[in-house]
């Protein structure tokens, strides 16, 4: 398993927010935006966002906070979204649907060039713009298309194999949505999302409230 550790892991979570209303600042034409501003819209401390900044190598000026425009750019390149990667999605069912349409992405520079699936129904079809190829020539496909980055969106216990298949076909990269913990060589990335930790998160938090209230 890939043991690459992200010092700056928390403030790299926090960027895209950020990214999201320094733009809507864009679009309402301001030339600078405070990290005050930014901390106040996203309920964080001053420092902290200045902090975060920071990693990006843009430092703001007294008084007049960022200049807009070269704040995108330097988090976009810091993120690598000034660069498109090309990617394959594998499993097209109700997550791998949602976010094959899910436009925020082309922001990103995330660009879903296939999908692949085993259901005959969705092979030949295309979903949001992106052609849905079978399952059987996914091998020869990303080989062929020179692709490094999947999306692993496929039930649980088809993870591991597809997982294989993908990295023996050259894929060094995988955003892994399954619940499995991948078992890959150290040249490939595994990013798992769990929606379950955001609402956990959320569950503590309302039952902490409920207590407060309680012994109000
Ligand atoms: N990370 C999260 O928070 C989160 C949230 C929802 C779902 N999930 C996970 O995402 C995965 C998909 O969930 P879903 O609700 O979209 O399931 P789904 O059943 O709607 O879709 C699964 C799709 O994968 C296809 N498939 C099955 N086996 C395959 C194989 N070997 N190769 C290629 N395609 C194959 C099916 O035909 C189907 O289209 C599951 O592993 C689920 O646990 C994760």
């Amino acid at each position: 398993m890939a043991k690459q550790k992200i010092s700056a892991a928390p403030s790299v979570r926090r960027l895209p927010s950020y990214l999201h209303i320094i733009r809507q600042v864009e679009r309402e034409g301001s030339e600078y935006i405070s990290g005050t501003i930014i901390a106040q819209e996203l309920n964080l401390e001053p420092i902290q966002v200045r902090k975060d900044l920071s990693i990006t190598g843009i430092i703001g000026k007294p008084k007049k906070g960022y200049p807009v425009h070269a704040l995108i750019t330097a988090i976009e390149h810091f993120l690598g979204w000034d660069d498109i990667q090309d990617a394959v999605l594998v499993g097209v069912g109700n997550l791998g649907t949602a976010l094959m349409g899910y436009q925020e992405f082309q922001f990103h520079g995330l660009n879903l060039v296939a999908a692949f699936d085993m259901d005959p129904r969705k092979i030949g079809s295309t979903v949001h713009g992106v052609p849905v190829l079978p399952i059987e020539s996914m091998d020869i496909q990303v080989k062929n298309l020179g692709v490094k980055l999947a999306i692993l969106t496929v039930p649980s216990p088809h993870a591991q194999e597809t997982a294989d298949i993908l990295i023996k076909s050259g894929v060094d990269a995988i955003w892994n949505f399954t619940n499995v913990k991948l078992k890959v060589p150290d040249r490939v990335l595994v990013q798992k999302e769990d929606l379950s930790s955001g609402y956990a998160m959320l569950c503590v938090m309302m039952q902490a409230r409920k207590l407060e209230n309680k012994n109000a």
